[in-house]
C-alpha cells in the first residue's frame, strides 16, 4: 500500500516503554493529525517514521517496502523523501551555521547540483529574505529561524512530512504562513503530512483525520463520546 507507515513498532528507552506495537499510516497526500498528552511517545514516533531512531522491534515501510535501519544506513535516495519539523528551531539547527547553510544541508549530504540557487528558492518560498541568509541563529527570531528549518525540511520535495508541534511557538502570523508554505507544498506534490498539535483549530482545518495517542487509550475516550450523542 502506498503511504508511510510504522508497523508493530516498540521503543524503549532502559526499562520505559514508550511505544508498545504502535502502528500508524499516512497515504499519499493525507493530513493525519495526531494528539495526546505530554510525554506520551508523540516526538518518539515522529523520529522513528523519520527514520532517525531505529525501534527495538517492528518496522518503517514507504510505499509497501520495508525499512531497516535508520539515520545513514538508510540509502539517502530514501531518507530524503521524508521531511521533519520540529517545535524548538533552536535545537534542530547548528547555531555555528548561517541560515543559508542550515537550508543547504540536506542538499550538500546528496551533492545535489546549483545549490545555492536552490537555497534561495526555498528561502523564498519560506518567506525568509535574501539579507538573512548570510546570519547565524542568535541573530535571527525563532520565527526566522523556524522559515530556514521548514525550508531545509522541503529541500528535497518530501513525500512525506513531519510537524512535529512545528508551529507551537510562533506568532498567529507566522504560524498561518508556515502552514500556507505546508499545505502549497502538500497540493503540488501530494505530500502525506503527519500533524502533531494541541491547536484544535488548526487541527480541524487541516487534520482529513485525527488520531489520539496513544491508540489504546482512545477507544474508551471514543466510546463514551459516541454513548453520549445517543
Ligand atoms: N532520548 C531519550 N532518552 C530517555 N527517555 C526519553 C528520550 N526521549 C524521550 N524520552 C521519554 O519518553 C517519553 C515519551 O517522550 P516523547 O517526547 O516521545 O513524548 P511526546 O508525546 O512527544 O511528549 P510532548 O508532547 O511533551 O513533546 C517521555 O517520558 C520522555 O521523557
Amino acid at each position: 500500500m502506498n503511504g508511510l507507515a510504522a508497523h508493530e513498532v516498540t521503543v524503549a528507552y532502559g526499562r520505559q516503554t514508550v511505544l508498545d506495537r504502535a502502528s500508524i499510516h499516512i497515504g499519499p497526500g493525507e493530513t493525519v493529525g495526531l494528539r495526546g498528552p505530554s510525554g506520551c511517545g508523540k516526538s518518539t514516533l515522529v523520529r522513528v517514521l523519520a527514520l532517525l531512531h531505529r525501534p527495538d522491534d517492528g518496522h518503517v515501510s514507504i510505499d509497501g517496502n520495508p525499512v531497516t535501519g535508520a539515520r545513514y544506513r538508510v540509502a539517502a535516495a530514501v531518507r530524503t523523501r521524508i521531511g521533519v519539523l520540529f517545535q524548538s528551531p533552536r535545537s534542530a539547527a547548528d547555531p555555528r551555521l548561517s541560515l543559508a547553510d542550515i537550508i543547504a544541508e540536506p542538499l550538500r549530504a546528496t551533492k545535489a547540483e546549483r545549490i545555492q540557487d536552490r537555497v534561495v528558492e526555498l528561502a523564498y518560498t519560506a518567506g525568509l529574505t535574501t539579507d538573512l541568509l548570510r546570519r547565524q541563529p542568535h541573530a535571527v527570531s525563532d520565527g526566522q529561524l523556524q522559515r530556514a528549518c521548514l525550508a531545509r525540511a522541503l529541500a528535497h520535495r518530501p513525500d512525506y512530512l513531519l510537524c512535529d508541534e512545528a508551529t507551537t511557538m510562533l506568532d498567529a502570523s507566522t504560524q498561518a504562513h508556515v502552514a500556507a508554505v505546508i499545505t502549497d507544498h502538500q497540493h503540488r506534490h501530494g505530500t502525506g503530512v503527519l500533524l502533531i498539535t494541541h491547536d484544535p483549530a488548526l487541527m480541524h482545518r487541516w487534520a482529513h483525520r485525527v488520531i489520539d495517542w496513544p491508540p489504546d487509550q482512545a477507544a474508551p475516550a471514543t466510546a463514551v463520546e459516541h454513548a453520549d450523542h445517543h
